[in-house]
C-alpha cells in the first residue's frame, strides 16, 4: 500500500517507520527531520527498535497516495485537509486525539476513517524516534458499522506488524476516547501532575465531571456512551498509565499550544448546539486557553 503520512512529529514518525518495511511510505515532516531521513534513515528505539528508510519530504502537496495517515496536532487538521485535497488519496485516516475526522470529511472528497492510537511517541531528534509504548491503532468507518475499505487498511497495518484492531463501533470508542482525554488532559494540564496522581484526589472527580458531561453530549449526538462507561474508562487510563505526563501536560511544560479546541473546547461546541450547558468543560477550557494567550506559548 501507497501510504503518505501527513505531519510526521512523533506519533506520524513511528507509525511510518512501522509500516515502511512493507509498504511504500513518504513522511510528509519539517526539516531538519525530513532531511535526515532521506539521506540516513529513520532509527525506532525504545520498545520498538529498528531501522528503516521511508521516503520523506517537507512537500505538502502533489503527492499520490493510497491512504493519507494524518498525524498533525488537531490544531493543524484544516491545514493538513487543504494540502491534502490538492493530492491524489484513495482514503484518509487519523489517529490524531480530539474530534477532527468531521472537518476532514467536510474539506476532501476521499473516504475519511476514523482511528484512534495509544501507541506512545517521542520525536527525539531528527531522523530517531522513541517508542515509549506499544499500544494499538483502531479504526473504522467514521460512522460506525462494518467497512471493507476499514478492513483492508488493517490488514494492511497488521501485515507490517503494528496491533491494529478494526471496530465497527468506531463513534462510541471516539466519544469515549475523547471522554477520558477531555478529564484527564486537562486536569493534568492544569495541576501539572502525572496521571497517576489524579487517583483518590479531587481532581479525580473533577475528571470524572468532565467525562461524564462528554459522555451526555455523545449520546445527545446519538452515541450510546453511558456516564458509567465513560467514568470507568477514566479510572482504567489513570490506572494504566499512571506514570505518564499526559500529551496536554508535556504541551504546556514545552510552552506549546494545546489541542484544548479538539478535546474540551469541541465538547462544550458540540453541546452548545444541542442547547446544552457543559460548566466542567467550559470552565477548564477557558482555563487552558487563558494560559495559551497569556504567558504560555513560547
Ligand atoms: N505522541 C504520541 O505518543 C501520541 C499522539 N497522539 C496524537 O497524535 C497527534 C500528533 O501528535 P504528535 O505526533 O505527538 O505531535 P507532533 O507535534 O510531534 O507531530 C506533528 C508534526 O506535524 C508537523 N506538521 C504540522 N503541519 C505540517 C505540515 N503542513 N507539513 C509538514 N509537517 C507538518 C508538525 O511540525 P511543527 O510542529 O513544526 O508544526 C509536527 O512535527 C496529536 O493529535 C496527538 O494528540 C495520539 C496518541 C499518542
Ligand atoms: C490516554 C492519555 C491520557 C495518556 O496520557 C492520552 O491520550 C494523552 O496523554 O493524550
Amino acid at each position: 500500500m501507497r501510504i503518505l503520512v501527513f505531519g510526521a512529529g512523533s506519533l506520524g514518525t513511528l507509525v511510518g517507520g512501522l509500516l515502511a518495511p512493507v509498504h511504500d511510505v513518504t513522511l510528509v515532516a519539517r526539516d531538519p527531520h525530513a532531511a535526515r531521513v532521506s539521506t540516513a534513515g529513520l532509527d525506532i528505539v525504545g520498545a520498538e527498535s529498528t531501522h528503516v528508510s521511508p521516503a520523506a519530504t517537507t512537500t505538502e502537496t502533489g503527492h499520490s497516495a493510497d491512504l493519507a495517515l494524518v498525524t498533525v496536532k488537531s490544531f493543524d487538521t484544516a491545514a493538513a485537509a487543504d494540502a491534502l485535497a490538492d493530492c491524489d488519496v484513495g482514503a484518509v485516516l487519523s489517529i490524531q486525539n480530539g474530534l477532527t475526522e468531521e472537518m476532514l470529511a467536510s474539506r476532501l472528497d476521499a473516504p475519511v476513517l476514523a482511528g484512534t492510537a495509544t501507541y506512545g511517541a517521542r520525536l527525539v531528534e531528527p531522523g530517531r524516534v522513541e517508542c515509549t509504548g506499544v499500544g494499538r491503532v483502531v479504526l473504522g468507518a467514521l460512522d460506525g458499522g462494518p467497512d471493507p475499505l476499514a478492513e483492508r487498511v488493517g490488514k494492511a497495518f497488521r501485515v507490517a506488524g503494528l496491533n491494529t484492531l478494526v471496530a465497527a463501533d468506531m463513534p462510541r470508542r471516539r466519544w469515549e476516547k475523547l471522554a477520558v482525554n477531555a478529564g484527564i488532559n486537562a486536569v493534568t494540564a492544569l495541576s501539572r501532575v502525572e496521571n497517576g496522581a489524579l487517583a483518590g484526589d479531587d481532581a479525580h472527580d473533577l475528571a470524572h465531571r468532565a467525562a461524564r458531561e462528554t459522555a451526555r453530549v455523545a449520546r445527545l449526538e446519538r452515541v450510546s456512551l453511558p456516564n458509567r462507561v465513560a467514568r470507568e474508562a477514566v479510572d482504567r487510563v489513570v490506572e494504566k498509565t499512571a506514570a505518564n505526563r499526559s500529551s496536554m501536560l508535556q504541551d504546556v511544560e514545552a510552552g506549546k499550544r494545546t489541542e484544548v479546541d479538539a478535546i474540551n473546547g469541541a465538547v462544550v461546541d458540540i453541546a452548545a448546539e444541542h442547547g446544552f450547558e457543559v460548566p466542567t468543560n467550559r470552565t477548564l477550557a477557558a482555563l487552558l486557553r487563558a494560559w495559551e494567550r497569556g504567558e504560555g506559548i513560547r
